[in-house]
């Protein structure tokens, strides 16, 4: 079991800067999953952790010891690849038993942990096998079981079922989920894959360019996205974003939303509230998830008229993409609601859904409307 504490890292390859001053805590039996885009930094953080890349300036230090002088192997951390990595010539069972043996344990011993460990995987009867004839989600659970065998104090995955199909990845997710429960060693997991990152994460570090961008639960981050990038890498359909103007009319506040596009009903504390952020000067940009884009066929209190453009049925749910101004606001409706492309529908804008951004620096004005 292990604390991992990351205090202003940097990491140069040459003049390039891919790790820039990222703190970070890691608490003790915690699930981390760091997730960004493809060379945000992540995977070279992680390396980091294991000792596998040196750090140019800043400390890591696991259960209170700076360990960027020690070497991967006395950091007693293991590691988990993308690809399965696993010993070709050696049965299942040799490949989990293979740190047990390295460590010169009895051949009781590693008999008793490579069960435990195979049983807890469900890969039992798989032991006597060769990786070549094992599936992909197979072989990943091998790579895992030789990771926990040794119990260590922490264990590193980068994209461990990145390359399995989606119905296995679905599967593993769960069991991964399963094994953290029942193991509960600090673990720290990679992946582009936000879905992946919601379902098994305790907290999530999100990061871009090398920066870290915010670090909460999958529900904080969902909710309540500290930047603009934030809020469009979490959550799918992605959330809709666009430029907006406020308008005041007696005691009635409205949003005019993007470029020359109609204006919907807010509550009328909104101006106070945005001027009382200090921010957005630069101009606000509006944010909401499509679920917060209420569709009706008839006119209502608040509704504004808009055409549908496009209809993505996903099965549960359609995604509706609303014209308004130059570009569209993407509504989520139960299946079949909007008949057809053309037809004019009256939306509005569900306020306890909204976010507000400063549109230069992207950082959110942190208003959360109520009902
Ligand atoms: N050994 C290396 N030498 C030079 N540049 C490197 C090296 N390893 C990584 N990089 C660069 O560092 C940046 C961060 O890479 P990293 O692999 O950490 O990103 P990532 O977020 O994990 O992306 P991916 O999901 O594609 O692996 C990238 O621009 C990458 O090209």
């Amino acid at each position: 079991m292990a604390e991992i504490v990351l205090s202003n890292v940097q990491k140069f390859f040459g003049a390039v800067q891919v790790i820039r001053d990222l703190n970070l805590t890691i608490a003790d039996r915690e699930f981390v999953v760091l997730l960004g885009p493809s060379g945000c930094g992540k995977t070279t953080t992680l390396r980091a952790i294991a000792g596998l890349e040196d750090i140019s300036s800043g400390e890591i230090r696991i259960d209170g010891k700076p360990v960027q002088d020690l070497e991967a192997s006395e950091r007693d951390i293991a590691f988990v690849f993308q690809l399965y990595a696993l010993y070709p010539h050696l049965t299942v069972f040799e490949n989990i038993a293979f740190p047990l043996r390295a460590a010169g344990e009895s051949k009781a011993d590693v008999d008793r942990q490579v069960r435990v460990v195979a049983s807890a995987l469900d890969i039992t009867h798989l032991l006597q096998k060769r990786p070549s004839a094992l599936s992909g989600g197979d072989m990943q659970r091998v790579a895992i079981g030789r990771a926990l065998v040794r119990r260590p104090k922490a264990i590193l995955m980068d994209e461990p079922i990145g390359a399995l199909d989606a119905k296995l990845r679905e599967d593993m997710r769960s069991e991964l989920k399963r094994l953290h429960i029942e193991n509960k060693a600090t673990s720290v997991y990679v992946t582009h894959d936000q879905v992946e990152a919601m379902s098994l994460a305790d907290r999530i570090v999100v990061m871009s360019e090398g920066v870290l961008q915010q670090v909460g639960s999958p529900i904080e981050v969902y909710q309540n996205p500290a930047n603009l990038f934030v809020a469009q890498f979490i959550g799918s359909p992605v959330m809709n974003i666009a430029t907006a103007r406020l308008e005041t009319d007696g005691g009635a506040a409205r949003l005019r939303v993007g470029d020359g596009g109609e204006a919907f009903a807010m509550p009328a504390d909104l101006p106070a509230r945005i001027a009382a952020s200090g921010r957005g000067g630069e101009g606000i940009s509006l944010g909401i998830r499509p679920e917060g884009v209420v569709v009706a066929r008839q006119p209502m209190e608040g509704t504004v008229p808009l055409e549908a453009h496009i209809i993505e049925p996903l099965g549960a749910y359609d995604i509706v993409d609303l014209k308004v101004g130059s570009g569209v606001l993407r509504a989520r409706t139960a299946s079949g609601f909007v008949e057809k492309a053309g037809d004019t529908v009256f939306a509005r804008l569900d306020a306890t859904q909204t976010h507000f951004f400063d549109t230069k620096s992207g950082q959110s004005l942190a208003i959360r409307l109520g009902g």
